[in-house]
């Protein structure tokens, strides 16, 4: 257990020589002209870097380049130009460090839930009887306990999305890139899914990078928040939240400061210049 973890911590912490967990050096990504479509400038010199176990959201206009940039850290994509780093060694394609959490839960409807929790693990080569031990632990740890044998279609959105936390949790990745995980559920199942979250990540001492356009739930969730510009994203604007309770966003909802930081973030965005537009 990571004691710095449990309750405030404003700054990432000290790594005693040990790489960031992951980060982007200079990184643009491009898309090339094809047929009728220009070409695009997705990111644009992104340079960032996360220190093992902390939390940092990503926040910026829709199409900024968000969902690009967890794509070249997963090495599902290439950066055009710039490095990516993960745990001090360059990304070259997909790696077992990183495991991906989106808004789809992507379950396979043919598995059951225990059965889609493992997949990773079988993949890994693991005994069944190993992966079965950690099935279990995770489903119970993400309240599940009872729903192994179920399958996807028989659980609510809510209960899928625990189901695939658990299966991201798994494979015990080092870091945890989420893209928009809960922004389909509706209000209360999402705080009730963050709470878990924000408990899991501090328990196990996990890095995320975390999308969201929900304001109030970056500032609920992070130990930092980066703020993009639009199209192409470079990073504008980095805001330590500076909130006790990190592993505990229900109550750090209810701090005075939260309503400050949202206002910040979204004088950042400029959204009340684009509602004049309207
Ligand atoms: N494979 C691709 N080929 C061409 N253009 C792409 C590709 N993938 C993404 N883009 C473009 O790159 C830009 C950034 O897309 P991206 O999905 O990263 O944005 P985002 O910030 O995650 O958006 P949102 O918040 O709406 O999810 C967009 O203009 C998008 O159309």
């Amino acid at each position: 257990m990571n004691d710095a973890l449990h309750g405030s911590r404003a700054t990432a912490p000290a790594h005693g020589g040990l790489h960031p967990a992951i980060e982007f050096i200079g990184v643009d990504k491009r898309f090339p002209a094809r047929g009728k479509n220009p070409e695009v400038i997705a990111a644009r010199n992104v340079t960032l870097s996360i220190q093992p176990g902390e939390v940092v959201s990503l926040i910026g206009p829709s199409g900024c380049g968000k969902s690009t940039l967890l794509n070249m850290g997963s090495g599902l994509a290439r950066t055009s130009a710039g490095t990516v780093k993960v745990n001090g060694e360059e990304v070259t394609g997909p790696n077992k460090h990183v495991a991906f959490m989106l808004q789809k839960d992507l379950l396979m409807p043919w598995r059951t839930i225990a059965q889609n929790v493992e997949f990773g693990l079988e993949l890994r080569g693991v005994k069944a009887a190993d992966r079965a031990a950690i099935s279990t632990k995770l489903l119970a740890q993400c309240h599940l306990k009872g729903f192994g044998n179920s399958y996807p279609h028989q659980l609510s959105g809510g209960m899928r999305q625990r189901a695939a936390m658990a299966r991201t949790l798994a494979v015990d990745p080092l870091v945890l890139l989420m893209d928009e995980p809960f922004s389909a559920l509706d209000a209360q199942t999402k705080m009730i899914l963050q709470q878990d979250l924000a408990r899991t990540v501090a328990e196990h001492n996990k890095t995320v990078l975390f999308i969201t356009h929900d304001l109030a739930e970056a500032v609920a969730l992070s130990d930092r928040i980066l703020v993009m510009s639009e199209r192409p994203g470079t990073i504008v604007e980095e805001i330590v939240v500076d909130i006790p309770g990190r592993d505990n966003p229900m109550a750090r909802r209810k701090h005075p400061a939260v309503g400050d930081y949202v206002t910040r973030l979204m004088d950042l965005l400029k959204l009340d210049a684009q509602t004049d537009v309207h």
